[in-house]
């Protein structure tokens, strides 16, 4: 599509995009994280739109449950042998948001990737690095990363399935002793993959030393059949991602050698002897790592929903505003304004604190090198509240776009349902989002408890606050909302306290007491990731280089952003005495103006979000609006409309219509 050629284009379209007041390619190099990354992206992702091999022969939703494993499959394979032979060599770290929308309904090889590599990467020393991380990084061999079991997979210190160490031999037995202790859910395990990382409980010299991680062969190298002691399979459709193979898996006392324990942090030694590593969650690290990951893949889901929606939203006529004049674009009702606009604003919230976090993490990474784990508990705590907050807010966001776009948001070929599945899945999956908020907050109760400790955290240091806590604010800076986040959080967390000690005084144990106060712990922890959001949202905008325009836009996004929470939460406000009732009718009346303002720049700041529609694969999205026939050509795709009877009429229709004669 040329972007240029205003004569293929709607003309409601072509009317909003005149309005544009800065500058697009600017915001589009701020959203990759600078120029360089634009074109990096861009090269990229023309090099897999212009590739044939990445068509599907017909709609995936009218594949076989098979057809759908297989022809992701065969993407897949090209998509890593295409990057492999690029000269420049990459980085699917930094290119992985180039990938989205390419391969569909999740793919066989993402856990390989975004799990099985890191898991060496992070959990193997050296020279199990050289065994193994060469030839992953060549597809040599493919892996996941197989902890859930049937009975556990929140509670990670539960799992059932063993590794006992057996010095005679300088092997390992691993074994599943139950039914609940089957491995289940892995992405590509059922017939992708021909190793994985198992996480499994240590035992040897007679003691449990909890779960750690294992490489292990699964299948034979040349024949791809499961090796002997090992069941494999698939576990059935699921409500989305239905072309990735997710495995069970079972071992009958199979044996690995000792040095397939991923040693970089504790170590078993020949004669059994366990070495402990420098902090005792270090074997968490990968799932740490890809809770980080998965904030800035939330980013991305939001941007493909908002740019269908708003797009839609600008195309579409319904009803009246003016009694008797011709129908507005549906983009003209506040209302809709609502659903959509916040939902932009909320991809930059995520963006960047998605980034913000990134630097912590190789911050923390740094000093692990040295030794020094200082910041682990902050960087499990942010990881867990922005993966929570991200996956939740880009979730319930998508399926606002769907809303917003009727009717038709229903149809696959909106690509909002699969947007919504591609998207939920990571409320639960990594650590089920209730779980790691209250995993927040046992880290802030446990910080607020130690106020005055130097932790170096900086992330909680606004709890020694004390001070605030009395001053509610009368200025409406962006700086001073701020503040009120920070105030409503840190009241929070005064409460929960106040309330865990008072049960505690009333003599329950601790962990009745935690469970009783369990929901307002969950509210704590929410607060406090939204305030850092908020405050990241904030920084980032303030400190910019950037046009006049392009400053403009955010700004004004930021602030809907912070008033748009704010009146969602705001009995918190209240309640601490951050905001009165009256700041909040007047932050109300400001929220519908802000609306206004952006509404004439909505659909240049999706624009900005570049998208090709090629990757974006929707009839209500597409750049030039073209909605309509083209909701029309996929609906002749149907197998259906093959022929204007169908068999199933002679079968069952024509007997039952005819059976009363
Ligand atoms: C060419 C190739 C290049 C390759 C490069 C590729 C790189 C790509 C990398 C990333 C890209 C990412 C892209 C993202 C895309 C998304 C796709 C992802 C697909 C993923 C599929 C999903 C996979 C899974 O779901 S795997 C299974 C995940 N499972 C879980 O998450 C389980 C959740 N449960 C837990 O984590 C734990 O059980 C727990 C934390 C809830 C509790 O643990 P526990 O019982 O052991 O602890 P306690 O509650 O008792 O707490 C004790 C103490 O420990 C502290 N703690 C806990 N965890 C940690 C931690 N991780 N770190 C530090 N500290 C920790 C806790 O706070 C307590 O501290 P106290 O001081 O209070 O005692
Ligand atoms: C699409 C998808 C892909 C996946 N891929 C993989 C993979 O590649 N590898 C892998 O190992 N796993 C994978 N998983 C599994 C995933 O990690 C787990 O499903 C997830 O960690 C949640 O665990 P669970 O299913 O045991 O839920 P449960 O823990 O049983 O959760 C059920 C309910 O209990 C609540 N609950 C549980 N514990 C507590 C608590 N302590 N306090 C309060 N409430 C609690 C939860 O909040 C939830 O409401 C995948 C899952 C999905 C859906």
């Amino acid at each position: 599509m040329d972007k240029n050629n205003e004569r293929e284009c709607n003309e409601d379209l072509i009317r909003e995009r005149r309005k544009c007041n800065f500058n697009i390619e600017e915001l589009t190099n701020i959203v990759d994280g600078g120029k360089a990354r634009t074109a990096r992206r861009r090269e990229i992702q023309r090099l897999l739109i212009n590739d044939p091999e990445f068509l599907d022969e017909i709609p995936q939703d009218y594949m076989s449950h098979e057809d759908r494993y297989s022809n992701e499959l065969r993407k897949s394979a090209h998509l890593m042998q295409k990057l492999a032979d690029q000269e420049s060599g990459h980085d699917i770290h930094q290119d992985i948001g180039a990938l989205t929308g390419i391969l569909k309904d999740g793919n066989p090889l993402m856990v390989h990737l975004s799990m099985f590599i890191p898991a060496i990467l992070g959990q193997a020393n050296s020279e199990q690095q050289e065994k193994w991380l060469g030839r992953s990084l060549r597809n040599e061999i493919i892996g996941t990363y197989a902890q859930t079991e049937l009975g556990h997979g929140t509670f990670v210190r539960g799992l059932e399935t063993r590794a006992t160490y057996d010095p005679t031999v300088e092997e390992f037995v691993l074994h599943t002793p139950t039914i609940t202790a089957t491995k289940w859910w892995p992405g590509g395990l059922g017939k992708t993959c021909n190793y994985c990382v198992v996480m499994a409980q240590l035992y040897t010299q007679g003691r449990c030393y909890g779960p750690h991680p294992f490489i292990v062969q699964l299948r034979d190298e040349e024949t791809h059949r499961s090796l002997p002691g090992i069941t494999l399979g698939e576990i059935g459709p699921r409500l989305g991602l239905n072309s990735n193979d997710n495995g069970f898996l079972k071992f009958e006392n199979h044996r690995i050698p000792r040095t397939n324990m991923l040693m970089k942090h504790s170590q078993v030694l020949k004669d059994g002897t366990y070495v402990k590593p420098l902090h005792n969650k270090l074997s968490y690290g990968t799932m740490m790592l890809v809770r980080v990951g998965i904030v800035g893949a939330c980013s991305r889901s939001l941007q493909y929903a908002v740019t269908i929606a708003t797009r839609y939203s600008a195309v579409r006529h319904q009803s009246e505003i003016v009694p008797g004049q011709p129908e507005p674009q549906i983009l003209d009702y506040q209302t809709q304004q609502y659903k959509v606009i916040p939902q932009i604003a909320s991809v930059f919230a995520l963006i960047f604190s998605a980034r913000s976090l990134s630097k912590i993490q190789s911050s923390v990474t740094a000093k692990l090198k040295d030794g020094n784990t200082d910041l682990l508990p902050e960087l499990h705590s942010l990881s867990s509240g922005l993966k929570a907050l991200s996956s939740s807010d880009a979730s319930w966001g998508v399926e606002v776009c769907r809303l917003a776009c009727g009717g038709h948001g229903y149809l696959a070929s909106s690509n909002l349902p699969r947007t919504y599945t591609g998207t939920t899945c990571a409320i639960t999956y990594e650590g089920e989002n209730t779980v790691l908020l209250l995993q927040v907050a046992r880290y802030l109760i446990k910080s607020y408890r130690s106020i005055g400790k130097e932790t170096g955290a900086s992330s909680v240091s606004y709890l020694a606050d004390q001070t605030s806590l009395a001053s509610s604010s009368s200025s409406f800076s962006n700086k001073a909302l701020v503040q009120a986040f920070k105030l409503s959080a840190l009241s929070l967390v005064a409460e929960a306290e106040a309330r865990l000690q008072k049960l505690c005084d009333m003599g329950q144990e601790f962990y009745h007491a935690w469970n009783y106060c369990s929901v307002l712990l969950l509210k704590c922890a929410e607060a406090h990731t939204r305030y850092y959001i908020c405050e990241k949202y904030e920084q980032t905008v303030d400190s910019l280089k950037a046009s006049e325009g392009v400053k403009n836009v955010l700004q004004s996004l930021c602030r809907l952003y912070l008033i748009y929470h704010i009146t969602l939460t705001h009995g918190d406000f209240l309640k601490c005495g951050a905001l009165t009732p009256r700041n909040i009718a007047v932050l109300e009346g400001e929220m519908c103006d802000l609306l206004a303002v952006l509404r004439p720049q909505a659909v240049s700041i999706v624009d900005a979000f570049d998208i090709p529609d090629e990757l974006l694969g929707s009839t209500l999205g597409c750049w030039d609006g073209n909605v309509y026939q083209r909701l029309y050509d996929e609906a002749l795709k149907s197998p259906l409309n093959k022929t204007d009877v169908p068999d199933a009429y002679y079968k069952y229709l024509l007997p039952l219509m005819k059976s009363s004669l």
